[in-house]
């Protein structure tokens, strides 16, 4: 047995098929055993040629079928052949003579050489044919693009008046739309001659709403791109990616798409941004996907004023904070200061101003070395943006405390960009008071207008200077608008749609990779930062009432002092029952399955008529059924008795089998001690979780 080819030398294959060597050695050799057996049992040598012609036949029918070529039938044939005319010859003389081997051994490399340069001509067909194949495709691509080239000319020359001669069409990948890359006319032709008319050439090539066809500057200023989309990526929702790896302030934070499904990114290491969108138009949806970049970022720290009750931080913040206010045990809240008030909006302000001056000295030494006027910002000396929710409705108001607050934003604005902290405005309109300011017109660079169909107050060509073609009917859609910054011009993009459940996820998963603020800083920023998540200054937030959690102990969805998180809505939760609501109750149904425990006094009856809730928050995520990890969890805190758990032992429990970290669980229990289902106990080092069936076992404190 060859089992073993290091010690027994070659392995056959049987199943192998004949290569030019194989086939002649089995060829002779077969011939000299049927002539020689043949001689010795007396066969008559006619039947060598029957069977020779029989397996010509055969083999050209096979080769037929396998397409082979001409040369190779004809030499298997004559193979077949001349093997039973010798067969036969041999038999009817003697097989063992001299002349009969010499000439068999003869037959047999004639037929090896024949069968070599058959297999090499049959292996040239085989390479023509494929690169025929890639030829015809490669054909019917170029037809396709010198069709498309012929019809943009046509269109060009129709509508603008000029002869352009197209160089090349590029397909986008994402199946979105092309390029034209095109030379103008010798002339002085500009590009912006086709920019111009960018309405006028969509409207002559019928694209659908919500694609345009823009031109740009080419290679050079006698070259022109046209971009072409062809499918609406405007219209659909996106949901913000799933991905939340690390991202840095100095590669660019992704706020969106453009109509070619490309991720746009932003830089705001020297640029501050002003993001418009009036009411309904996706702002404060696009304010979160903006915090969800920033959170991501490994040198960033986020500072948010929200004078509308803080609503644009509070989901950031709040699953972190333990009961008495502070970020609990090992969470990082997803920003880093959060400011409701006018008091701490210019607590913060004023400390931004200290810590820009105070890092101008001390980092002197720093910025010479690495030559740069610029503070090198890492994860050690983090950037500081702070993002303004209606940031542009304080700088035009004109009562005092706005003034006063302005007055800061815009000394931030004008001293600390070189020291990186830079801010986002938001503003519900693109008003003269905001784009009149200098500081604004200068220093925010970013701009992103939100249209969500709205036409009132919307003048693109003041927060566009310079683009051509933005109309505001082309992006009628919530969370669509225009997108522009110093490196890539204003265009249509789409933000993305971030729901609740992502922003606890990111900011469970990015909790441990915020950056804290360097020593200097830290020391200029003072107490007012240190103390920024003290119980006093943080109680408003606790006294929101209607956390999701909240919700789940029978508040009404539309009480008037309810957090403000319209973005998060979810328009299609057909359900009349609060997600986490459901979660309680399906998780007290299945311990009552289990456990055979009393029911839940106040508890839902399923069939109960239920409140309507057309606002309800989609907590989807939070199913226990979509998520078995927090299901195990659950488990492992039922199982652990009237003892209880903690984060790192559930944490540990779940690592292998759902890479749960322990910020994740903390989350979990935060939210479990909020709705009830568990209750913690103990305090510092030794508090622990304890599943709120066993909580009445728990011996009193002592
Ligand atoms: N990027 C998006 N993709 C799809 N739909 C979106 C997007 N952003 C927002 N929406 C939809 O628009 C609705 C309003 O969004 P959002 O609350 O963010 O708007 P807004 O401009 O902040 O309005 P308001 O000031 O009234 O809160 C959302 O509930 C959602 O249904």
């Amino acid at each position: 047995m060859a089992t073993n080819t290091a010690s027994t030398g070659p392995v056959w294959d049987w199943a192998a098929g004949h290569g030019p060597v194989t086939g002649a050695l089995s060829a002779t050799t077969g011939c000299l055993a049927v002539a020689t057996t043949g001689t010795a049992a007396g066969m008559p040598p006619g039947w060598a040629l029957a069977i020779g012609a029989a397996g010509a036949i055969g083999h050209t029918v096979t080769s037929l079928r396998d397409r082979l070529s001409a040369r190779t039938i004809g030499m298997r044939a004559a193979s077949w052949l001349l093997g039973a005319g010798w067969t036969t010859w041999a038999m009817a003389t003697t097989p063992l003579s001299w002349t009969a081997l010499g000439s068999l051994a003869t037959l047999g490399v004639g037929i090896g050489a024949a069968a070599r340069a058959t297999l090499l001509h049959e292996e040239a067909r085989e390479l023509e044919a494929i690169a025929a194949a890639e030829r015809q495709v490669a054909a019917d691509l170029s037809a396709e693009r010198r069709a498309i080239a012929a019809e943009w000319v046509d269109r060009v020359q129709r509508v603008c008046g000029i002869t352009v001669r197209v160089r090349a069409v590029e397909m986008w990948p994402t199946g979105t739309g092309f390029t034209l890359d095109a030379d103008l006319p010798p002339g002085g032709a500009t590009y912006d001659r086709i920019a111009r008319e960018a309405p006028k050439l969509s409207a002559d090539a019928r694209l659908p709403h919500g694609c345009t066809a823009t031109a740009s500057p080419g290679i050079d200023q006698g070259r022109v791109l046209v971009d072409v989309t062809t499918v609406n990526v405007l219209a659909k929702e996106v949901t913000y990616p799933t991905d939340y790896g690390p991202l840095s302030v100095l590669t660019g934070i992704p706020w969106g798409l453009r109509t070619n499904a490309d991720e746009i990114r932003v830089y705001l290491r020297e640029q501050c941004a002003l993001v418009v969108g009036p009411t309904g138009s996706g702002k404060t949806n696009m304010v979160h996907t903006i915090l969800a970049g920033f959170a991501r970022a490994t040198d960033v720290l986020t500072w948010v004023i929200d004078l509308n009750a803080g609503s644009a931080g509070l989901p950031w913040v709040r699953p972190t904070l333990d009961n008495d206010g502070r970020p609990a045990d090992g969470m990082r809240p997803g920003v880093d200061w959060l400011a409701a008030s006018p008091e701490e909006a210019a607590l913060m302000l004023d400390t931004a101003v200290r810590v820009a001056k105070h890092r101008k000295t001390v980092y002197q030494d720093l910025m010479a070395q690495a030559n740069t006027d610029l503070l090198p910002i890492s994860d050690r000396i983090p950037q500081i943006i702070i993002v303004i929710d209606e940031g542009a409705e304080i700088l035009a108001a004109t009562d005092r405390t706005s003034r006063t607050l302005a007055a800061k934003i815009l000394e931030v604005i004008r001293i600390a960009r070189a020291m990186g902290i830079r801010t986002v405005l938001t503003a519900l309109g693109a008003t003269g008071a905001v784009l009149g300011n200098l500081m604004i017109r200068r220093e925010a660079k970013v701009r992103v207008a939100l249209t969500g169909g709205e036409t009132e107050g919307m003048d693109l060509a003041k927060q566009f200077p310079g683009s051509r073609g933005l109309r505001v009917d082309q992006a009628p859609y919530k969370g669509a608008g225009f997108l522009g910054t110093p490196e890539s011009p204003a265009a249509l993009f789409k933000s993305w749609r971030i729901l609740p459940n992502q922003i606890r996820d990111i900011t469970a998963a990015t909790a441990d990779r915020h950056p804290t603020l360097d020593a200097p800083s830290a020391t200029a920023a003072g107490d007012a930062y240190a103390r920024r998540w003290d119980a006093d200054r943080t109680a408003w937030m606790r006294d929101q009432p209607s956390t999701p959690a909240a919700t789940s102990h029978g508040q009404q969805a539309d009480q008037p002092s309810r957090l403000n998180l319209s973005a998060l809505r979810s328009e299609q939760l057909p359900t009349a029952e609060p997600d986490e609501e459901e979660l309680a109750r399906r998780f007290r149904e299945q311990i009552d399955a289990q456990f055979a425990t009393a029911p839940e006094t106040g508890a839902a009856e399923p069939d109960e008529p239920q409140p309507p809730a057309p606002g309800g928050l989609n907590l989807s995520a939070l199913k226990a059924g979509d998520n078995p990890a927090r299901e195990a969890a659950l488990a492992l805190l039922l199982a652990a008795g009237p003892k209880g758990t903690g984060a790192s032992a559930i944490a540990r429990a779940l690592a292998d089998e759902h890479g749960t970290t322990r910020q994740t669980v903390v989350g979990w229990l935060k939210s479990w001690t909020e709705d009830g289902t568990a209750v913690r106990v103990g305090i510092g080092t030794k508090a622990r979780y304890v599943h709120h069936h066993h909580a009445s076992e728990q011996p009193p404190e002592g």
